[in-house]
Parts: structure tokens; C-alpha cells; sequence
């Protein structure tokens, strides 16, 4: 690994892939008794919480022990030709008649899964674990998930009056595997159990730079650039990139602001990567609530539902691109 330039080393011994191009400032960390915690999560800016415990139960949650406990139904396993692992929405397929699909979600148990993990061997396809937690899971999983610490969680929730938890996703990947650089419309507390993950992220004001694919398109909330070989001659403001970056090992918390760009990598040191994420809806907004200039979260808000209006108002989804062409060029361009 050392001899190849596309990846790094860093001072911990961490191996990720080398992105020269792309400016970043290490994301803050503070300790979880930090008071300074609560000024991150207000101003929506990203911060990595050490010590906290907050899913310390799931440290026992080794493949053994989730083949005893999690339960027979089978579960949601993504297949990749590449390292990356890039969502999509199958259901919007209809309206890109020529979109590839870039990885296929396949379902299977969990002794499927690790019997796919444990005879992988480099140049074939590869796997990644994404499986929302639900009743289903055994009573020892379902009593570790009661042990997360969920009055730390409750009270966030309730301080910055987000709204409902919507659900947790168990990650299980393997070393190297990427989730390119996206954003979702949720606050999110992304724990790492086990393995270490090099995340960057960007402030929702890079929304130009990363050139998000149609609202109706089946990768929409993804980016177009791919960091691994930017075209700049399509994506010129992508150059203008800044962000935050850094490694999340067991037990760190990374906050992750809604409709902040993330990227997040499982690194190549790693054995095996573990995580759970905590995805809740973003707080109610009351109009009196709004104060001008927006900010480009809700910016972000007012573009979706744009797109989303003309879609329905057009009749045509593919009339959506058209038209807007015809409405700026010129005009506001
Ligand atoms: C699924 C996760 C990425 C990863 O861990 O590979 C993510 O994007 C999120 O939690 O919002
Ligand atoms: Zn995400």
C-alpha cells in the first residue's frame, strides 16, 4: 500500500486515498464532558464527540456475535464492481432510461454476508452492509440498542428541537470501501464502533462546487464530481473545494449537520468497519422562525422543492432541465 501514490499514510498510520486538489482544516474534536459541544450543534457545524459511550453496548457486535443475535431475515447487503458505493434511488430509473446502476442492494442473511466477507478476495465484486436496525433483531441486539445512551441522544434532540429519531443504520464494510460525497436532508450522529473511517465534509455553500445531480435523477442528493478523478472541465468551480476532514475510530462520535457534503471511507488499515448512524429529522421551522438571507441549508430546501414543483407543474420530469435553461440563460446569466 505504501508504494501507491493514490493512497497516504497518516501520523496515526491510517491508510486512505490521497486527494491533493481538495483544501481541508481537521474537523474539531472535544471531549464529551466539552460544554463546547452544544455551540458546534447549534451553529450546524461538524465536530467529532470522544469518550462519549454513546453505543459502547455495540462494541460486542463482531460478526460472530451478530450471526448469534441478529436474526435469520435476511438483510441488506450492497454489491459493488468498484470501491465505491454510491446510493441511488431504483425507483427514479424510469426517468433516466440510460442510468447504469452503480452498485446493486442485494438481500441476504447474515451468514451469507459473512460467508461473502471472509472468502473475499481482491478484483472481485465487493460488499457493504447497510442494514436499517429494526424489531426484527434478536432480544440480545435489541437489548444492546436499549443500552445506547439514549438520554445524551434525547437530550439533544430536545435542546435543538430536531425532530423525530427516523432510523439507525448498521454499517459493516470493508477495508477501503467509499460512500462518495453526498448530503441528506437529516441531522445525523455518526458513531464508529469498530475500524476507523476518514470522513470529509463540506458546508451546504459548496452546493456549486459540488454539482449535485438533478432532484429527479436516481442519484439525486449525490454529487457529480468524483474525487478520485475530477473533471474540471465540467465541474470547473469543483477547484474551489474546501472542507473539513477527519478519522473517526471506536468510540467517536461524528456530528454530521443536515445538508453537510459527506464522504466517508473505510480505511485500508482497518480489519473491518463497523458503525451506526442516527439520522433525525431536522428541526420544525414555523415562518416566523425564518430570518433573511436564508441560509444554504434552506436555500437547499427552496432548490429541491423547485425542482420538485416544476417536475409536477411540467408534466415532465425531463422538461424540468429545459426549462430552467430557458428561464436563466440570458437572463440571470
Ligand atoms: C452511510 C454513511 C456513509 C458510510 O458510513 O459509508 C452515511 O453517508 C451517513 O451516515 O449519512
Ligand atoms: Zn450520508
Amino acid at each position: 500500500m505504501m508504494d501507491d501514490e493514490r493512497f497516504m499514510t497518516d501520523s496515526d498510520g491510517r491508510i486512505y486515498r490521497r486527494y491533493d486538489d481538495i483544501k481541508t482544516k481537521p474537523i474539531q474534536r472535544l471531549n464529551y464532558d466539552s460544554r463546547e459541544i452544544n455551540r458546534f450543534i447549534k451553529k450546524q457545524e461538524p465536530v467529532i464527540i470522544e469518550n462519549l459511550g454513546l453505543v459502547d453496548s455495540a462494541t460486542k457486535w463482531d460478526l460472530e456475535y451478530l450471526h448469534e443475535n441478529i436474526g435469520n431475515e435476511e438483510k441488506s447487503v450492497y454489491v459493488s464492481k468498484t470501491h465505491k458505493f454510491m446510493y441511488y434511488n431504483a425507483s427514479r430509473c424510469a426517468v433516466y432510461p440510460d442510468f447504469i446502476p452503480p452498485n446493486e442492494q442485494h438481500n441476504m442473511t447474515m451468514t451469507e454476508f459473512i460467508r461473502k466477507y471472509r472468502t473475499w478476495k481482491p478484483g472481485e465484486h465487493r460488499i457493504y452492509f447497510q442494514q436499517i436496525l429494526t424489531d426484527t433483531v434478536g432480544s440480545c441486539i435489541y437489548n444492546d440498542f436499549r443500552n445506547f445512551k439514549w438520554s445524551w441522544l434525547n437530550s439533544k434532540k430536545e435542546r435543538f428541537n430536531w425532530g423525530d429519531l427516523t432510523s439507525n443504520l448498521l454499517l459493516i464494510g470493508q477495508p477501503g470501501n467509499v460512500t462518495p460525497v453526498h448530503y441528506d436532508e437529516q441531522q445525523n450522529f455518526f458513531a464508529q464502533v469498530h475500524g476507523y473511517k476518514r470522513v470529509l465534509l463540506f458546508d451546504p455553500k459548496f452546493f456549486q462546487c459540488l454539482y449535485p445531480y438533478p432532484f429527479h435523477h436516481p442519484c439525486d442528493r449525490q454529487s457529480q464530481v468524483d474525487f478520485e478523478n475530477p473533471d474540471y472541465e465540467r465541474f470547473p468551480l469543483a477547484k474551489h473545494l474546501a472542507g473539513y476532514e477527519g478519522v473517526v475510530g471506536p468510540g467517536d462520535v461524528l456530528y454530521i449537520p443536515m445538508c453537510w457534503w459527506h464522504y466517508i471511507e473505510s480505511t485500508m488499515d482497518s480489519q473491518i468497519t463497523t458503525s451506526i448512524n442516527f439520522w433525525y429529522k431536522h428541526q420544525s421551522m414555523t415562518l416566523s422562525d425564518l430570518r433573511f438571507p436564508l441560509k444554504w441549508q434552506q436555500k437547499l430546501t427552496v432548490s429541491r422543492n423547485i425542482e420538485k414543483m416544476l417536475g409536477e407543474a411540467l408534466g415532465d420530469p425531463s422538461e424540468v432541465g429545459p426549462f430552467l435553461n430557458a428561464l436563466v440563460n440570458g437572463r440571470y446569466t
